[in-house]
């Protein structure tokens, strides 16, 4: 395989995982992106410049997860490597349970995926197993992917991930706080085992949240309820966890996004009015959350050669 291109664009959306019931299969492409342009170049060097979020924090050579990313899945076509210049813009926030991560991978991948010659190469199939790779779960990367809401499995053959049309009424909120938590770490303090009642609860509120995010939207609210993580992660996350239960007092369908901290409301347009009382109520003039409405991404990761 060689090269077709030696400039690219790529766009990549931000994901909220799990929604409640679908630990580790569920997810959501929000309309909040990381922008990456690529230059294969010549000289036998890496350099990075981050604008947004992440700058002054992650390195800027070959240790950058974009540039992992990117290189893996030239190794993974048998393309050439090569040096590169590369600029992040960020909007993700790192952290924070909204797919920073698993965008900054998937970016990689596209943005390989546009420099070689045969794109077909890297299909959203192979896309998907190598982001899950290095996500060890594939809940963000297949919404990053492919947009819109996805159910994403471990098949016999790799992770592969079915796409849902969401009902147009299906409206995000999206609660980021100032504080970070590393996925790792939250998932660190899930139990090796839970109770089968548990994983019945969930196996049908998960099947529940299909339908009400495709044609049901009034069912938000139960469909989101869940058994196997956020109650044993509400330690590492006490703020949020109190912001969920607050929301959910109020008849909201909240969840915590992803591994948290962030939490999102799952819930319909015509919810406006409820949500801004909600966070007048429950947030008051603290400035510890900030509240987006960044709607939803249908498209996926996006890219273009320059
Ligand atoms: N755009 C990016 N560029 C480089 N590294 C990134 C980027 N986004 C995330 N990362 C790395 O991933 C870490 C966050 O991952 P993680 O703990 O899984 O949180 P998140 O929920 O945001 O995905 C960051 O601290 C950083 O090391
Ligand atoms: N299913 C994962 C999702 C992690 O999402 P992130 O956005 O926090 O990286 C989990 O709950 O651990």
């Amino acid at each position: 395989m060689r090269l077709g291109a030696d400039h690219v664009r790529v766009s990549v959306p931000a994901t909220s995982a799990n929604l409640g019931p679908g630990f580790d299969a569920l997810g959501l492409a929000l309309g909040r992106h990381d922008v990456v342009e690529v230059r294969a170049i010549g000289a036998a060097e890496t350099v990075v410049e981050v604008i947004g979020e992440g700058a002054g924090e992650v390195p800027l050579g070959e240790d950058h997860l974009v540039v992992r990313a990117l290189r893996a899945a030239i190794d993974l076509v048998g393309a050439p490597q090569t040096g590169l210049h590369m600029v992040c813009r960020n909007e993700i926030p790192h952290g924070r349970g909204m797919g920073s991560s698993a965008a900054a991978v998937v970016a990689g991948i596209v943005a390989a995926r546009a420099l070689i010659a045969d794109p077909d190469a890297l299909d959203d199939d192979a896309a998907l197993a190598l982001a899950t790779e290095f996500e060890g779960h594939p809940d963000n990367a297949a919404p990053a992917l492919v947009g819109g809401a996805t159910v994403a499995w471990e098949g016999r053959e790799g992770p592969r991930a079915a796409r849902l049309e969401v009902h147009p009424d299906v409206e995000p909120w999206v609660f980021v706080p100032t504080v970070r938590l590393a996925t790792k770490k939250a998932r660190g303090v899930l139990p090796t085992h839970v109770p089968h009642a548990d994983a019945a609860f969930n196996a049908g509120r998960s099947a529940l949240l299909v339908e009400a995010l495709t044609r049901r939207p009034d069912l938000l609210f139960e469909a989101t309820e869940d058994k196997l993580h956020q109650d044993y992660r509400a330690d590492v996350m006490a703020r949020s966890t109190e912001l969920v239960r607050g929301l959910r007092g109020l008849g909201l369908p909240a969840v915590v996004s992803g591994a948290g901290p962030t939490v999102l409301v799952l819930g319909r347009a015509s919810e406006g009015d409820r949500v801004a009382r909600a966070v007048a109520e429950l947030l008051g003039g603290s400035d510890s959350f900030d509240v987006l409405t960044p709607g939803l991404d249908l498209v996926g990761a996006r890219s273009e050669r320059l």
